[in-house]
C-alpha cells in the first residue's frame, strides 16, 4: 500500500501491477488522475462520464475504474502549497497508469513545466501522439483524409531537459568563462557574448535508441508501411544528425534493416521502410504529400511543433490525444496535446475530445479494447452527426454547436 502525506488512497479497487513484461489489470483498477489547470476541470468532468459509460456498456458492471484524484498545478499549490507534490509522483509510480489534464507553464520566468517534470521524473520516454481523420470533419487542407500518422516524440531529452542559463547571472558568466578557456573557437562564434543567455541540448545514443526501438516495434505490430526519422541534422549535426544516424544503426543492428537505392533509407525484412527527412521539409510535405508519411520518430522540440501542426490538418488540437509511456516499466500518463487555454476556463465551452481520445488510448493500453472501441465509435458518430463544440463548429458547415458537457453527452449517446 503506497504511503501518502496529503492524499488518502482509495480503499476500494486494486493497483495495476506488472508481471513478465505485461500489465496485470484488475477488474477494478485504481487510476490516478490530475484534473488540470484552466479548461482542465471542464474537460475532465465531461471526459470521465464518457469513460465510465464506455466501461459500463462494454463490461456490464464486471469492470469499473476506481478514479483517484491526485494534485498538480494550481489546485496543488492552493491546497498543499506545492506545484507538483511528492504524493502525486508516488501515485503514478505505484499505480503505473493514469491520466492528466493540462498544466500551465509561465513563459520566461517562473516555474519550469510540470508536464515536462512528470515525464522526466517517471522517465516516460515516449510521447505517443496519433493523428487521424474523422469522417465529416472539414479542415484547412484539401485532403485531411490522407493524414494517418503516429508521432513518437522523444520525451526526456533535448532542450526540454531545461539546462539553461539566464543572461546576466553568475551562472551564465561561469559557463562563458569555461567555454572561453576550454573551447575558444566555438565560444568566438557567439555573436553578442556580453548579453547572451545559454541553453544546452542533450541528445544521447541511449535516449534515441529506446525511442526509435519503440517506434519500430509499434510499426511492426501495427503493420505500418514506413517509419520516418525527422530531424534538423544538417544544422545540429551531433544532436539531431546523430539522432538520425543512431536510428538507422539501430534499425540495421537490431531489426536486420538493409539499405536500398544506395542508402541511407533502409528496409526491414518484413517490408517496413526506415527513412529520414529534415524537419523544415517535413513540415511542408505533410501539407503537400501527407500520404507519404506514416509513423514518425523525432526529438522533443520537433515533436512538440509537429503534433500541433498535424492536429490542425485534421481538425485542431481539440481532438488531439496522447500518451506519455515508458514501455520498459509499463508506466504511462495519458494527456491531450493541447494546453490550458485559459481564456476558456470554466465556460463549459471547449472540446473535451482530446482527453476523451487520450482515455481511449489508455483503455487500449490497459487491454480493455471493448471500452476503447465504444469511445471511438461514440466520438466518430457525434462528429459525423455534426454535433460539435465551437472549434469544430467553426470548421464544419451546417453543424450544431454544443457545450463541452453536451459534447460528452453526445459521445455517450452514440456509443
Ligand atoms: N501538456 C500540457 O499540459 C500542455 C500545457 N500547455 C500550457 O498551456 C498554457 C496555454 O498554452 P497555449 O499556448 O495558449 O496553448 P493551448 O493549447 O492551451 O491553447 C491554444 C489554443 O488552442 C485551442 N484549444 C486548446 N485546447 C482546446 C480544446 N480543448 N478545444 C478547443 N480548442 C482548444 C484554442 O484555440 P482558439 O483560440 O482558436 O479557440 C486555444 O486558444 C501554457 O501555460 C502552456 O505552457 C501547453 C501545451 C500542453
Ligand atoms: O509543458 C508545457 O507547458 C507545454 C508542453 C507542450 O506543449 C506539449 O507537451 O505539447
Ligand atoms: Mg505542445
Amino acid at each position: 500500500m503506497p504511503q501518502f502525506t496529503h492524499l488518502t488512497a482509495p480503499t476500494d479497487g486494486a493497483p495495476i501491477t506488472r508481471q513478465a513484461d505485461a500489465l496485470v489489470v484488475p477488474d477494478r483498477p485504481i487510476l490516478p488522475f490530475i484534473e488540470g489547470d484552466g479548461i482542465g476541470a471542464d474537460i475532465w468532468r465531461a471526459s470521465v462520464r464518457v469513460f465510465d459509460a464506455a466501461v459500463q456498456k462494454a463490461y456490464g458492471g464486471s469492470r469499473q475504474v476506481v478514479w483517484f484524484e491526485v494534485l498538480a498545478g494550481e489546485k496543488a499549490f492552493n491546497t498543499v502549497n506545492e506545484w507538483l507534490p511528492a504524493d502525486t509522483l508516488t501515485a503514478f509510480r505505484e499505480y503505473l497508469v493514469g491520466i492528466k489534464g493540462p498544466l500551465t507553464t509561465p513563459v520566461g520566468g517562473g516555474i519550469r513545466s510540470l508536464n515536462v517534470a512528470l515525464r522526466q521524473e517517471l522517465d516516460l520516454y515516449t510521447c505517443l501522439r496519433p493523428v487521424r481523420y474523422f469522417n465529416g470533419m472539414e479542415t484547412p487542407v484539401k485532403r485531411p483524409d490522407l493524414v494517418d500518422m503516429v508521432i513518437f516524440r522523444e520525451n526526456t531529452e533535448d532542450i526540454y531537459a531545461g539546462i539553461e542559463f539566464a543572461e546576466g547571472t553568475p551562472e551564465v558568466e561561469q559557463l562563458k568563462q569555461l567555454l572561453k578557456s576550454a573551447f575558444p573557437k566555438p565560444y568566438g562564434k557567439i555573436r553578442f557574448p556580453d548579453s547572451v543567455g545559454l541553453g544546452i541540448k542533450p541528445v544521447s545514443r541511449e535516449g534515441t535508441e529506446r525511442l526509435v526501438r519503440a517506434a519500430i516495434e509499434y510499426s511492426i505490430a501495427n503493420k505500418r508501411k514506413s517509419l520516418t526519422l525527422v530531424h534538423k541534422g544538417n544544422i545540429m549535426k551531433f544532436t539531431e544528425g546523430a539522432f538520425r544516424d543512431w536510428g538507422y544503426e539501430l534499425a540495421k543492428r537490431e531489426f536486420g534493416a538493409v539499405e536500398f537505392d544506395g542508402g541511407p533509407w533502409c528496409k526491414l525484412p518484413g517490408g517496413l521502410v526506415i527513412k529520414d527527412v529534415i524537419a523544415d521539409a517535413f513540415l511542408q510535405q505533410i501539407l503537400t504529400r501527407p500520404s507519404e508519411y506514416d509513423v514518425i520518430a523525432t526529438l522533443n522540440l520537433n515533436g512538440d511543433y509537429i503534433s500541433d501542426a498535424l492536429a490542425a490538418q485534421v481538425g485542431g488540437i481539440g481532438i488531439a490525444p496522447g500518451g506519455n509511456i515508458n514501455y520498459a516499466t509499463g508506466h504511462a500518463v495519458f494527456e491531450a496535446t493541447h494546453g490550458t487555454a485559459p481564456k476558456y476556463a470554466n465556460l463549459d465551452k471547449v472540446n473535451p475530445g482530446s482527453v476523451i481520445l487520450s482515455g481511449e488510448m489508455m483503455f487500449r493500453f490497459l487491454g480493455w479494447p471493448e471500452a476503447a472501441d465504444l469511445i471511438i465509435h461514440g466520438l466518430e458518430k457525434a462528429i459525423d452527426a455534426k454535433t460539435v463544440t465551437y472549434d469544430l463548429a467553426r470548421l464544419i458547415k451546417g453543424s450544431t454547436e454544443v457545450s463541452c458537457s453536451k459534447f460528452g453527452d453526445a459521445v455517450i449517446s452514440h456509443m
